[in-house]
């Protein structure tokens, strides 16, 4: 099936000579969740308002559903929803008001029904005659959601959907996204929350100074980046590794009470087998033992070489 987004060899140079994004790659697939990490000032919101037909590309190209976000820019922006982070409405306006008006702003016939099966979607139905001040802080979050799928886009785009609100809030935030895929729209969110991308993302990307260092289906990127290590409690601590375990990637830990095995892929984890026999033909007894796998945050860190 054709990406539904589609960016190629993507720049970006602000006028101040800034390279924001340089020669980005990326197929989006219809229907999907994608997840893009990166730290600060690496090219996320660039990237995104680029594809929303906000930001002028320098090079490259972007197709969203076959047309030219630059040359066909209304096809393309209808396709789009966008939730920024704040809302910028009138705090004195109505929900339903707020939400009706930006389905006009996009050029749509007005659908009372359409924004009552929103507003129903996204709990906010109770609340509709309800000013924007008046409403806390994770229903304004809803409200932003609504704005942006008043119009019915296919696309939608949240820039950081959960920065600064506590757990809860930010589970409801994965709930309503889970929802919104379920429904048929495709999201591609920015995040700096690890957690976020490993808890709702189908695929992640990793983005680092304008560059995008990979973008891979999150269940495959942790088979193929993620570290195991399996950790062995000796029953009597060892001096010194014997010489004939030196072939595993073993390493002695804590007064030479705990031998620690670190392996990546199925080959090495096959390997543990042989391990285990090496270890009782050596008279190595062990009182217990644990696993550990490294977490989409450490496969994050060793990419970029800081946290999100
Ligand atoms: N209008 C502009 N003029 C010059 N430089 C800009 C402009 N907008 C953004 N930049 C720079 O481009 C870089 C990328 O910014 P961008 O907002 O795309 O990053 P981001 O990944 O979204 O960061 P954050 O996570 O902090 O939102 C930053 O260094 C930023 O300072």
């Amino acid at each position: 099936m054709a990406p539904i987004v589609s960016i190629r060899n993507l720049a970006k140079t602000y006028g101040n000579g800034f390279q924001a994004l340089k020669g980005v790659d990326l197929d989006i697939k219809k229907g999907e969740i994608l997840a893009l990490l990166g730290p600060n000032g690496a090219g996320k919101t660039t990237l995104i308002s680029i594809v929303c037909g906000l930001v002028n590309p320098s090079g490259g190209q972007v197709l969203v559903g076959g047309h030219d976000v630059v040359r066909d820019f209304r096809q393309t922006r209808a396709m789009i929803g966008l939730v920024p982070q704040e809302l910028t409405t009138d705090m004195f306006e109505t929900v339903w008001n707020t939400v009706s008006f930006s389905r006009g702003l996009h050029g749509k016939k007005a659908d009372p029904g359409r924004i009552e099966t929103i507003l129903k979607d996204l709990s906010l139905w109770d609340k509709k005659d309800n000013m924007l001040r008046e409403l806390s802080g994770g229903m304004k979050r809803r409200v932003l959601i609504a704005k942006a799928l008043a119009h019915e886009p296919e696309i939608l785009f949240l820039d950081e959907p959960t920065a600064g609100v506590d757990v809860n809030l930010r589970r409801e935030m994965w709930q309503v996204v889970e929802r919104l895929r379920k429904g048929g729209v495709t999201v591609i969110l920015t995040t700096h929350y690890i957690e976020e991308a490993e808890e709702i993302a189908d695929r992640v990307g990793v983005i680092n100074h304008g560059e995008l260092l990979l973008v891979e289906d999150k269940t495959a990127l942790m088979r193929k980046l993620g570290r195991k290590e399996l950790r062995l409690e000796l029953a009597e601590p060892l001096g010194a590794l014997p010489p004939v375990l030196a072939p595993y990637n073993l390493a002695l830990a804590e007064d030479g009470g705990a031998l620690i095995y670190e392996y990546q892929g199925e080959a090495e984890q096959g390997r543990i087998g042989t391990l285990l026999g090496s270890l009782a033909a050596q008279g190595i007894e062990f009182r217990d033992l644990s696993t550990r796998q490294s977490s989409l945050e450490d496969i994050f860190v060793e990419l970029v070489g800081q946290r999100a």
